[in-house]
């Protein structure tokens, strides 16, 4: 379950929240497949409870009211087709599941498929689900039980939501037909919503249960489901994440929150020399890695400020790290521009979900921030496919905020986040000739639009990185997006 399965040569994931399927199959054949991402993390594709109160919140679809494929990103014809069109561009599709829980008690009560439910009777009929499908007695998670007591951070409700009881046949096997039927459209794998909230125990028993991944999509025969589960973990809570890697991969929160700290001087870069398990972190096979995701962007989520696309020149630097560095696997975060930390994706007053809009620049508009897009992003993207496994060598640092390194002899890149300027000749470990940094700008030609680095015969460069610059980084590969 820790095998993401992407197409040959692809590195990186990204999540494109909120979107419409018809969207990202135009995205996967315009943008994601050319650019040689590797997949797509899609906003949960089952119905969710629809709140008006709260204009459409970007977390009702995080209230589950049934399994049908009926969202505002579309219907299930859309979605088998986004599948189909992403897997033939080599871009994988990976589902956020939301299988711990089903609504909150509200006063509306009709979900994005038109299902109704009795919330008062944990009634929920397009399952269907009734009272004993749910744990028994009812009770609601307080703060303090995170840090003592497991079986209430299990067994009771997560901020009000109805707590299923994945421990019954019953409520395994609707979970289990869900997420194959999901797997018999194609899908790579799963995000497990909330899984510090479910029981190891039963989320093996689902696991185990879910089929071989669909051949008729390009999946090697036999090919387990790639398999992520949500467990925030930041140390100092009765429950630990190192219950749940036996099983499956797990989000690595650590990783966004250290980085942030790192990029926004709260710690120096030259300490990254040894960043992996030696800083704690996940071994890399269990670790799927992100520096924001859609909720601790927001804020409320894990550790404290996490760099988001609103710090940009910090966020492309820590970015760029995390696509740099061979530890753990990248996931990206797409979002949509936002200032009320509730509110939803850009919408009419129907509350149709509006498409982004592609400028003549390739940025997106209509409300959209399309990080998944931005030069110095898809570029990394291109530098990780290119290095593959090669290990980080040649390790340097001012002793500060200026760092560089290279992976083996495929790439290089350099850092700069102190006040003063670096200006330094480097061994970037390349093959002598010329280079186009691909983060000031691209390859055109034989002509780089951005800085052009020449490595002498002894590998080594001059490298300058101007601390006011728009960037903070330089990279440089043996791929043809860089080389000349
Ligand atoms: O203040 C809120 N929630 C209480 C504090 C955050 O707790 C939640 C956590 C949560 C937070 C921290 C933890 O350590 C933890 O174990 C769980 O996970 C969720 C997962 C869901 O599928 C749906 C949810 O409503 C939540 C949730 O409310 C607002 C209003 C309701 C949704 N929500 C939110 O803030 C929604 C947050 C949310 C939604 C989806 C996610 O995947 C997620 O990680 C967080």
């Amino acid at each position: 379950y820790k095998n993401p399965h992407y197409a040959s040569g692809r590195t990186t994931m990204v999540h494109l929240f909120e979107w419409k399927w018809d969207d990202i199959a135009a995205e996967c054949e315009r943008f994601l497949g050319p650019r040689g991402y590797g997949g797509i993390q899609i906003s949960p594709p089952n119905e969710n409870l629809i709140i008006w109160s709260h204009q459409r919140p970007w977390w009702e679809r995080y209230q589950p009211i049934s399994y049908r494929l009926i969202t505002r990103s579309g219907n299930e014809v859309q979605f088998a087709n986004m599948v189909r069109r992403c897997n033939d561009v080599g871009v994988r599709i990976y589902v956020d599941a939301i299988i711990n829980h089903m609504t909150g008690t509200w006063n509306e009560n009709t979900g994005t498929g038109g299902s109704t439910a009795n919330f008062g009777q944990w009634g929920y009929p397009a399952v269907p689900y009734g009272r004993n499908d749910f744990n028994f007695p009812h009770c609601v998670i307080s703060g303090s039980d995170y840090g003592c007591c497991p079986d209430r951070v299990r067994n009771c409700e997560l901020s009000g939501l109805k707590d299923l009881n994945q421990g019954t046949e019953y409520v395994r096997t609707q979970i289990v037909n869900y997420m194959n039927h999901l797997i018999s459209l194609g899908v790579a794998g799963f995000r497990i919503d909330a899984a510090k909230h479910m029981w190891p125990g039963d989320l093996r028993v689902i696991f185990d249960r879910l089929h071989n991944l669909n051949t008729a999509h390009g999946f090697p025969s036999g090919a387990r489901p790639y398999i992520y589960q949500e467990v925030i973990d930041l140390g100092g809570e009765a429950i630990s994440r190192d219950e749940y890697t036996p099983l499956a991969a797990v989000t690595e929160f650590k990783y966004g929150m250290e980085l942030s700290r790192a990029f926004q001087r709260n710690n120096q870069l030259r300490w990254l020399h040894n960043w992996g398990v030696g800083w704690g972190l996940l071994a890399s096979n269990d670790a799927l890695n992100f520096i924001d995701n859609h909720d601790n962007q927001r804020g409320h989520g894990a550790g404290g400020a996490i760099l988001t696309y609103k710090q940009a020149k910090q966020y492309k630097g820590a970015i760029a790290f995390m696509l740099a560095h061979p530890h753990g696997w990248p996931q990206l975060m797409s979002s949509f521009a936002f200032t009320n930390t509730e509110a939803g994706p850009p919408m009419d007053n129907s509350g149709n979900i509006i498409s982004p809009s592609i400028n003549s620049d390739n940025s997106c508009g209509n409300g959209w921030v399309c990080e998944h897009r931005w030069r110095q992003i898809y570029s990394m993207v291109a530098f990780r496919n290119r290095v593959g496994n090669t290990a980080v060598t040649n390790w340097w640092d001012n002793g500060s905020n200026q760092i560089a390194f290279c992976r083996g002899n495929q790439g290089f890149v350099a850092f700069n986040n102190d006040y003063w300027d670096l200006n330094q000749t480097l061994q970037t470990c390349l093959p002598a000739g010329n280079y186009c940094d691909v983060i000031s700008g691209e390859k055109s030609g034989s002509t780089c639009t951005g800085k052009r680095i020449t490595v002498g015969s002894d590998g080594r460069a001059s490298i300058s990185l101007g601390a006011n610059e728009y960037d903070m980084v330089v990279a440089i590969h043996a791929g043809t997006e860089s080389r000349l």
